[in-house]
This record gives structure tokens, C-alpha cells and sequence, in this order.
């Protein structure tokens, strides 16, 4: 009898905590389960689906971590830009960076000083290395035209192309040249493949299950069967990736790659399932250059419908489906909610881009949304794929940088479209990031009727 009321009792405390105590003051939003949270819910159309039901602010729980999700653009400004500094800081999460990356050192988990000095310090080298100059430029254009001898051989040759592996080599060569002054030619090809593969893993181990089951307590769950052994894996793959790439260098090798290449990706796939935005986007080629010259950051102003086939494959591909967790330095009001200093949130950017609110017919390939009716490039502030505020993306003109060179140039040269016989799928792989699934496409050469290209692969 007395075994039955205390645990009785004891149910009735943990009720008590996990769906009262602990969720005390905070926005209200999905009820966790003990332990788990809503781990097994946690999914970018389930953002959506929250965002629906509870409005521009919600708690949501990754174990036993709450996290503060903000999903409207103007309480977003005002806490994340307008207040920077106190959302700032970023969730501690040591127990998973210690098995993923041996520790928080680095850009991307890091904050205060570290953090400051870091970040500081790898701008002012990028810049210097031509971030907004034409250095860069250059570097992006030269690995545009390795691209384009590789794509127009396979082309002339009637093969199928792999335009997502040319182009994750193209963006790899171009942060590597970066990073560790050489890119992934002739011997060295081979290293890009383990390189990439083994940073994906790592990467994907961010989002997957078993990473938001480490974030805390993995000193425990590390013994549990089946935990044990994605404990492992993990572990293995971190002491492989120290040997090559440590914190910063992993950070903006990750941070830099992967993002740019799966948009990219994606560009071309959108463009592919939608042929007449294709066409469109050709016509505007076609009468802005009219040639085979290869295009520059100096044309963008004029190449309105590109800008805007860029800005909508942002959006859709939306491509992190939880923003990075930042958490409060100060005591913050947001919402009409008061949260106490250390408080994990983040805007949820990904909520944002898919919010019919703002992007009506969300799911959609529309780059006219982006167009004035007189044929213009229009931003919105809903559009936020690199974040906003004190920490965010470090690389974005990088990024776009490079969204604008390799499009550009690549439509101006190929024409690219789906063989029936091999459909190209568009189903998301939600991890860390969305990477579209492998394609091949049939590529037509356009200017080759002219034969301008030719004098240009040179
Ligand atoms: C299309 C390409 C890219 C996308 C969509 C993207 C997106 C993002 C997002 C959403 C964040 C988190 C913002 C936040 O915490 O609120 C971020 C952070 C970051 N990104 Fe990017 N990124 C891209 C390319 C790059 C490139 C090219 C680099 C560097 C070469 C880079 C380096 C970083 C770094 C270092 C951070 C962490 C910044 C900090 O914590 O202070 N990213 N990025």
C-alpha cells in the first residue's frame, strides 16, 4: 500500500514539473513528454504547424532544454537586431560539441570574447583575401570555367551530367583555395570526396536524433544499447575530421560549403521542374549580355530576374530547417513575455520562409514574388535565409557572391533539363541542412551554335 502511494506520488511530482514547474513563465506551446521533450515531433513543417497554432512566439523542448522559437519578422527585429547583443549567445550544448568536435572552440557554437575575437578576426582576413573585391570574384569565376570545360565535354558527348556533384566540387575549390590556399585538382581530386563525406557526417550528426539526445546528459546515455554504439560512430568520426580540419577551419569549411552548395542544388533542380522560369531567365540573359562573356558582380544590378530566381530558391530550398540557438545575455521582454537571462531561443527562419503571411502559396517556385509589376528586383524582410542580427552568417556576401556567379554563368551557357527516364526527385532530406537528393540532367549548350564558347574554355 505505501509502495503504491509513493509512486503515486512521485508520478504526480513529475507530472507537477514536466507539465507545469519547468514551463513556468515561458511562451506556451507543445507539451513535452519527460525526458524527451518533443524530440519525436521536431520537424521544419511541424515549425510551421506550431507557428499556426501559437503565433509569433513558443516553447518547444529538445530533451530537457527549452527553446524559445520567435516566428514573426517584426518581434524578430526588434529582439534580434535591434537588441543584438542580448541574443547573442548561443545554447550550451557542450556534451554534443565535445563528441562532435572536441569542444566549443571555433565561430559557429562559441560566444563572448572567443567569440568576438574570432569572428572579428576571420572577416578581416576574408576581406583581405577580397570578400567584396575582386579577388574573390576572380577565384569564383576561375572555378566557373573548370566547371564549364566539365559540363560542356560531358555535354557534347550526349551524357547525362551530374550538375550537383560539379558544382559541390566548383564551391568546395573555391572555400578550400580559401581556407588552406589549394583546391581539389588533378591528384588531390580524391580528398574532396573523403573531406566532404566525413564533414557531412559530422554535420548531420547535429541534427539527427541521436545529436539532440547528446546535446545534454551523454555522459549517461552513451551506456544505454543502441546509444552507444551512434556514441561511437560519432566519436570516430570526430577523431578522423581532428586530423584534418580543426574548429574555425571546420566551421567555415561546414558553414561555407555545404549551405552554398545544397542551394545551389537546388537552383538547378527548381529551374529544371520549371522550364519556362528557365526560358525566362535565358530571355533576360540573352538581352542583358547577349554574349558569352563571362557575367560579373558589375551585371547584377541589371539582372533583375535572376536576382529573383535567387531570392525565391533561398526561400523554398530553405535550407536550415532550425535556425543555430542563440540564447539571451541579458534579461529580455519579447512578445510581452519577460525571459530571464540564459534562455535558449532563436528565430526560427525557416517558419518565416514558409509563412503564407508573408510568401503567399508558400510551397510554390515563384520568382515574380520577388518582382515589382514593372519587372524590378524587390527584397522582403520575410527573406532571411542567413539569419539576422549580431550572429548572423559571417559568409553571406561570400554566399551570394557566389549564387550570382555560378547561376549566371551557367545559364548563360547551358540550357539544363530531365531526361524521362530519369525523374529528378525534389523530397527533402531534413538534417542539419536539406540537401537536394542526387540528380542527373541532360545539359544543351546554348551559345554553341555561335561557336563563342569555345573561345572562351580556355
Ligand atoms: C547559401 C549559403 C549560406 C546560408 C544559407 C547560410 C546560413 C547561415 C545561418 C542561417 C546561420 C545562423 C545564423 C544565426 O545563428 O542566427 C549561419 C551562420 C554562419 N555562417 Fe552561414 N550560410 C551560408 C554560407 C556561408 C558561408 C559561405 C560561410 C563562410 C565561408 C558561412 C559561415 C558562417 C558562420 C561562421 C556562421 C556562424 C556565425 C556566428 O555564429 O557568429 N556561411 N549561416
Amino acid at each position: 500500500m505505501l509502495t503504491e502511494y509513493v509512486f503515486t506520488l512521485i508520478v504526480l511530482l513529475i507530472c507537477f514539473y514536466n507539465f507545469y514547474w519547468k514551463r513556468r513563465g515561458l511562451p506556451p506551446g507543445p507539451i513535452p513528454f519527460p525526458l524527451i521533450g518533443n524530440i519525436h515531433q521536431i520537424s521544419q513543417p511541424q515549425y510551421n504547424v506550431w507557428t499556426r497554432k501559437y503565433g509569433p512566439i513558443y516553447t518547444y523542448w529538445m530533451g530537457e532544454m527549452a527553446i524559445v522559437s520567435v516566428n514573426d519578422v517584426a518581434v524578430i527585429h526588434d529582439a534580434f537586431v535591434k537588441n543584438g547583443d542580448d541574443y547573442a549567445g548561443r545554447a550550451q550544448i557542450h556534451e554534443l560539441l565535445e563528441i562532435v568536435k572536441h569542444g566549443d572552440h571555433g565561430i559557429i557554437f562559441s560566444e563572448g570574447q572567443l567569440w568576438r575575437g574570432q569572428r572579428r578576426f576571420t572577416l578581416q582576413v576574408f576581406r583581405n583575401f577580397g570578400f567584396g573585391k575582386n579577388i574573390m570574384q576572380e577565384q569564383i569565376l576561375d572555378e566557373f570555367v573548370d566547371l564549364k570545360v566539365e559540363v560542356a565535354d560531358a555535354a557534347k558527348q550526349g551524357a547525362m551530367v551530374d550538375m550537383k556533384g560539379v558544382i559541390d566540387l566548383a564551391v568546395a575549390n573555391i572555400i578550400n583555395n580559401l581556407l588552406f590556399g589549394f583546391r581539389y585538382k588533378g591528384e588531390r581530386r580524391h580528398e574532396f570526396e573523403d573531406d566532404k563525406k566525413l564533414i557531412m557526417e559530422v554535420v548531420t550528426h547535429f541534427g539527427s536524433l541521436f545529436g539532440m539526445i547528446f546535446m545534454h546528459k551523454a555522459h549517461i546515455f552513451k551506456h544505454v544499447p543502441i546509444l552507444s554504439s551512434a556514441y561511437a560512430k560519432m566519436v570516430d568520426d570526430r577523431d578522423r575530421l581532428k586530423d584534418q580540419l580543426y574548429g574555425c577551419h571546420f566551421d567555415l569549411w561546414s558553414a561555407g560549403q555545404e549551405t552554398t552548395s545544397t542551394t545551389l542544388g537546388w537552383a538547378c533542380i527548381y529551374l529544371i521542374k520549371n522550364p519556362e522560369a528557365q526560358q525566362k531567365l535565358q530571355a533576360e540573359l540573352d538581352h542583358v549580355i547577349g554574349s558569352d562573356r563571362l557575367i560579373r558582380c558589375e551585371d547584377k544590378p541589371q539582372l533583375n530576374y535572376l536576382n529573383a530566381i535567387v531570392a525565391e530558391t533561398q526561400r523554398l530550398s530553405n535550407i536550415v530547417p532550425q535556425n543555430l540557438l542563440h540564447r539571451t545575455l541579458a534579461d529580455v521582454e519579447i512578445a510581452g513575455y519577460k525571459l530571464p537571462k540564459h534562455t535558449v531561443i532563436t528565430h526560427m527562419i525557416s517558419s518565416v520562409m514558409y509563412d503564407e503571411r508573408y510568401f503567399p502559396d508558400p510551397m510554390a517556385f515563384k520568382p515574380e514574388r520577388f518582382l515589382t509589376p514593372d519587372g524590378n528586383y524587390i527584397s522582403s524582410p520575410a527573406l532571411m535565409p542567413f539569419g539576422v542580427g549580431k550572429r548572423a552568417c559571417l559568409g553571406e556576401s561570400m554566399a551570394k557572391m557566389e549564387l550570382f556567379l555560378i547561376l549566371a554563368n551557367t545559364f548563360n551557357h547551358f540550357s539544363l533539363s530531365e531526361d524521362k527516364h530519369h525523374p529528378i526527385s525534389t523530397f527533402r532530406t531534413v538534417g542539419g541542412t536539406v540537401p537536394p537528393p542526387d540528380f542527373k540532367c541532360r545539359v544543351q549548350l546554348r551559345l554553341e551554335k555561335n561557336n563563342k564558347l569555345a573561345n572562351t574554355i580556355q
